[in-house]
């Protein structure tokens, strides 16, 4: 399973809540600077892969793999057997989240939420700290509200905060579940153009699970319709949204352009 292209890897991987089979032997990948989207109905699973990938759910059978190392397991005396904290730990600095819910700390400047993070976990000196803050504040184009607190911030500028964030951490994979689904319609598009800025970066891998499927077209590599748990069907953008192969997905193609067409 071990694949030196693969930045992120799922074997058979098993995750249940309760008696309910929440993903059922998936096997899925990400190559290293791919840019993957994830499309499929609300419960299938697809949220799910990304807190286990940032260690927020253990999983009940098979094996995780990031940059090549397994990520709820290690190894000792070449058994794979169950990670340590100090491992998960070492494992989460690889990877970025920026969540539906923004999630920034309301009682600290836009500076200072993306400081804490790099000085604490990375162990950058406040000069440091603050001067890659900067720089992706720059990227997102917020550089004039680093003193501000979320609350005085829209949605969309909040958001764009929590990607300079997740940012300023330098990792390897970024993670995005559902980013726009909260913000009014009008504040979607200044999020969509940073991830698409993003997207051109070659060695950032990027997951992201959406429901804007114009997005998942425009900046993936390859978009994975879930189902139940399972990767259903996989393909190149312009393959999947106009010639799905499975019966499944072409349903729910045709059901959201028909929720689409009467919203
Ligand atoms: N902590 C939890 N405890 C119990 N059940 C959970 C928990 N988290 C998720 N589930 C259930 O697992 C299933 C898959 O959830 P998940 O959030 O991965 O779906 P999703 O495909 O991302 O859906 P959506 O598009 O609605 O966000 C759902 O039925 C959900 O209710």
């Amino acid at each position: 399973m071990t694949n030196s292209n693969n930045s992120i890897a799922f074997h058979q991987v098993t995750k249940k809540f309760g008696d309910q089979v929440v993903l059922d032997q998936l096997d899925f990948c990400v190559r290293k600077g791919e840019k993957v989207t994830i499309i499929g109905p609300s419960g299938s699973g697809k949220s799910t892969v990304l807190r286990i990938l940032m260690t927020l759910e253990n999983i009940n059978a098979g094996t995780v793999y990031v940059d090549n190392e397994p990520l709820w397991h290690e190894y000792q005396a070449e058994q794979l057997v169950p990670a340590s904290e100090a491992h998960l730990r070492q494992m989460r600095k690889k990877m970025g989240m920026v969540f539906q819910q923004f999630n920034l700390f309301p009682h600290m400047s836009v500076l200072r939420n993306i400081t804490e993070a790099p000085m604490h976990v990375l162990g950058l000196s406040k000069q440091e700290a603050k001067e890659r803050a900067l720089a992706y504040l720059e990227l997102v184009g917020l550089m004039d509200h680093k003193d501000k607190f979320p609350s005085q911030l829209s949605g969309g500028q909040q958001q764009r905060v929590a990607i300079a964030r997740a940012l300023a951490m330098r990792p390897k994979i970024l993670l995005f579940d559902e980013p726009t689904s909260a913000l009014d319609p009008e504040l979607v598009g200044e999020v969509l153009q940073v991830i698409e800025q993003l997207s051109n970066q070659q060695d950032l891998t990027l997951l992201l699970v959406t429901h804007e499927m114009q997005f998942a077209k425009d900046i993936s590599d390859r978009v994975c319709f879930f189902d139940r748990g399972k990767m259903v069907e996989e393909a190149p953008p312009q393959e999947l949204f106009a010639a799905p192969k499975q019966a499944r997905t072409r349903d729910f193609l045709a059901n959201f352009m028909q929720n689409q067409s009467l919203s």
